[in-house]
């Protein structure tokens, strides 16, 4: 009885919902911000937002705590032209990208915003979150968005990227989507800092923590003893799930993976850490980030936010170099896009060659010394 009676405030709820969704578009994009300014990644959030429609007023959602936040704010306002307002969450509650907290935000300011879609990047920060809010704000989520035909048609990646499928999305608002930042290059623009900056406001976390069961609350729960219990025990299952324990990133000083325009990669074959030393060479020498093949991973040769692949990063540098690397298909799928790939491999018939623009058959421990030997130093 109990169940049946949360199941049709649900779909009650739904439909309310529903009855919204022929509103013109509206965007809220969830961005990540970094020593004061937003990060480059969810500027393709904004630039995926902008190809929905070109009257879409975009919010920009930043959250955290202390004045890097508000530094970030600032620098959002006038970064691009189709952010018309920054909206800030300040609190320590989002002090680290913690899931759950970030995803009762989403729901928060989406209930007031009322939203016709709500994009974030297709990283662990966005995949973390976004299918999180999705769950709360009872809609299925469109993820790994590559390109965007239309509000509501998307193309996707399917099989580790050997086809892509389109996605008519059919559901109640707001259609939610993480995207690939490789596929929506963020162009240079310039925004007048005076007349085009957009509005910064605060966001209202008064009621952040009535959580997602208080629509029912109004409900006579005395007489319904079985409902109340329910309820008390989905408020429990919701809450604090995960904790924040630290934060593990290596300053190497070199690029960011997923932004760098020259990638160098190392496989299986370099049998070891210390041998792994060498790709670190050749990427200080080249201005480079550095990859490496789940293989590579898994061997403890590196750690794991170097994996490039499907269950990795997605990558897509304007030049990739792939060293001892065999190219398989869950591989190709985090580096194919890449603008010009070249691969050292001692098998002529790796994988890797279909797709190099470049190939070099041969021992990567020869290849290696002899280009650190023959590049120049980096000024
Ligand atoms: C669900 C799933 C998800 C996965 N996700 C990922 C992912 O995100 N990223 C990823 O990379 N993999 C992923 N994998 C693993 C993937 O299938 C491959 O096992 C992995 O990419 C192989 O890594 P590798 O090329 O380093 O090693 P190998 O396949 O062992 O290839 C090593 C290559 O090095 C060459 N070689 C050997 N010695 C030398 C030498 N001295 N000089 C030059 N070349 C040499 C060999 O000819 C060979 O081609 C996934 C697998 C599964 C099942």
């Amino acid at each position: 009885m109990a169940s049946r009676l949360l199941l049709q405030n649900l779909s009650k709820r739904h439909l309310l919902r529903s009855t919204f969704a022929s509103r013109s578009a509206s965007t809220l994009v969830l961005a990540e911000h970094e020593g004061g300014s937003i990060k480059a990644q969810s500027l393709s959030a904004v630039v995926a937002a902008n190809s929905l429609s070109q009257d879409n007023p975009v919010s920009l959602l930043l959250a955290g705590s202390g004045s890097s936040l508000h530094q970030a704010a600032e620098k959002a306002a006038t970064c691009h032209p189709s952010i018309s307002q920054v909206l800030v969450a300040d609190s320590e509650k989002f002090a680290y990208p913690l899931a759950e907290p970030w995803a009762k935000l989403i729901q928060l300011v989406q209930l007031k915003g009322d939203y016709s879609h709500v994009i974030a990047t297709s990283d662990s920060f966005g995949k973390n979150i976004l299918p999180r809010a999705a769950a709360l704000l009872d809609v299925s989520p469109v993820t790994d968005v590559v390109d965007i035909n239309g509000p509501h048609q998307f193309i996707r990646p399917i099989y580790a990227g050997n086809a892509l499928c389109t996605v008519q999305y059919t559901g109640a608002n707001p259609c939610m989507l993480t995207v690939r930042s490789t596929s929506f290059p963020v162009p240079h623009i310039s925004v007048d800092s005076k007349s085009g900056a957009a509005s910064i406001s605060e966001v209202d976390l008064s009621t952040l923590d009535e959580g997602p069961f208080t629509w029912i609350l109004g409900l006579q729960l005395e007489s319904i003893p079985c409902l109340e219990a329910i309820i008390l025990t989905l408020i429990a299952d919701s809450v604090g799930k995960s904790r924040f324990m630290k934060l593990s990133s290596q300053d190497t000083g070199r690029p960011d993976l997923g932004s760098a325009k020259i990638v160098v990669t190392g496989g299986r074959a370099l049998k070891s850490a210390e041998n792994f030393k060498m790709i670190e060479k050749l990427a200080e020498k080249l201005g480079a980030a550095v990859g490496a093949t789940r293989a590579a991973v898994d061997a403890g040769f590196v750690p794991n936010e170097l994996q490039v692949g499907q269950t990795g990063k997605i990558v897509a540098p304007e030049l990739y170099m792939a060293f001892g690397v065999s190219g398989a298909i869950q591989h190709l799928a985090g580096m194919k896009d890449s603008k010009i790939i070249v691969a050292v491999n001692k098998d002529s018939d790796a994988p890797i060659f279909q797709v190099a623009d470049y190939g070099l058959v041969g021992d990567l421990f020869e290849v290696i010394p002899e280009l650190l030997e023959k590049l120049p130093e980096k000024k």
